[in-house]
């Protein structure tokens, strides 16, 4: 009798909405879920779990990013970015083939006559080449122009500064913004999801509070001019959460990319111009 017995978590994994979610190519979300045939047959089928194995991106989301930066050119050479909701990394590669692609990686070490030393052998290496990790938190701090946070950790991305801390949290702003030196970024990016519970409603509501708490944030670290994107999921409130936004952005506008699975009901706000 008691092989029979399933966990709470074997039991939530077998619910429909979990198994229709659109979920990262290379880190599925639930221990288990991994082994599911179900979710194997879908990734193998997966032209673009295929493509991001083949060009060596994190998580098939990159291309969700890819075609929004495609469609509302968001994302500069030298621009400032925070990556909400990182973890493994798609987007944060994707942030920083534009961040650093047509330049050297900044590199704004203090000058001491240590770290003059160390910037004889390494200041002109370019972001391609340089895949060397931080050698201080110092250097952490003042080298990248990438802001990672996530509740899980995240395996370094060359001139990416990876928080890992819950994004909620009130602690979180006031690292982030110590973290940013007291200036203000140019792209704050989100596609933060939450644990889902498999009801749709519930899993709605706690994306939209997500979604909120980015905005909020976003009001307080975005330079007026900037840009700010987030993922929902549709399911009534975002009309309402979508007139907020229009409060806070010359342009609105909603964005389901080609590479979001046609059976999920995310979608992304791309907001342009904070106000
Ligand atoms: C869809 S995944 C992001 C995939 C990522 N954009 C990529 O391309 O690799 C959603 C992430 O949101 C994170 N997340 C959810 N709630 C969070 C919170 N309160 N604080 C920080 N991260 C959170 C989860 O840990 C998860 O890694």
């Amino acid at each position: 009798m008691a092989a029979t017995l399933r966990t709470p978590l074997q039991a939530l994994l077998s619910t429909p909405h979990v198994v229709r979610r659109g979920l990262s190519s290379t880190r599925p979300w639930y221990g288990s879920y991994s082994d599911s045939k179900r979710w194997l047959r879908r990734q193998h089928k997966d032209v673009y779990v295929r493509e991001a194995q083949r060009q060596q991106l994190r998580a098939r989301s990159a291309f969700k990013l890819r075609e929004i930066d495609e469609k509302y050119r968001l994302i500069f050479p030298g621009a400032r970015c925070i990556d909400c909701g990182a973890a493994p990394g798609g987007w944060s590669q994707v942030l920083a083939e534009g961040v650093y692609s047509r330049q050297q990686r900044p590199l704004k070490r203090p000058q001491t006559a240590d770290s003059n030393q160390k910037d004889s052998t390494s200041s002109h290496k370019s972001s391609q080449s340089d895949n060397s990790l931080p050698t201080s938190l110092h250097e952490m701090e003042t080298a990248d122009s990438i802001w990672a946070v996530d509740l899980l950790p995240m395996e370094p991305i060359s001139g990416v500064t990876v928080c890992q801390m819950d994004f909620t949290l009130p602690q979180a702003k006031a690292r982030l913004r110590a973290l940013l030196g007291g200036e203000l970024v140019d792209l704050i990016v989100s596609d933060m999801a939450p644990s889902f519970t498999g009801t749709h409603s519930i899993d709605h509501i706690r994306t939209m509070n997500l979604c909120e708490d980015a905005l909020y944030f976003a009001q307080d670290l975005l330079r007026p001019g900037g840009a700010f994107v987030c993922k929902f999921i549709m399911g009534g409130t975002e009309r309402e959460f979508k007139l907020l936004l229009q409060t806070k952005y010359t342009k609105v506008r909603v964005f389901k990319p080609k590479s979001s699975r046609a059976d999920s009901s995310e979608a992304y706000f791309v907001c342009l111009g904070k106000r």
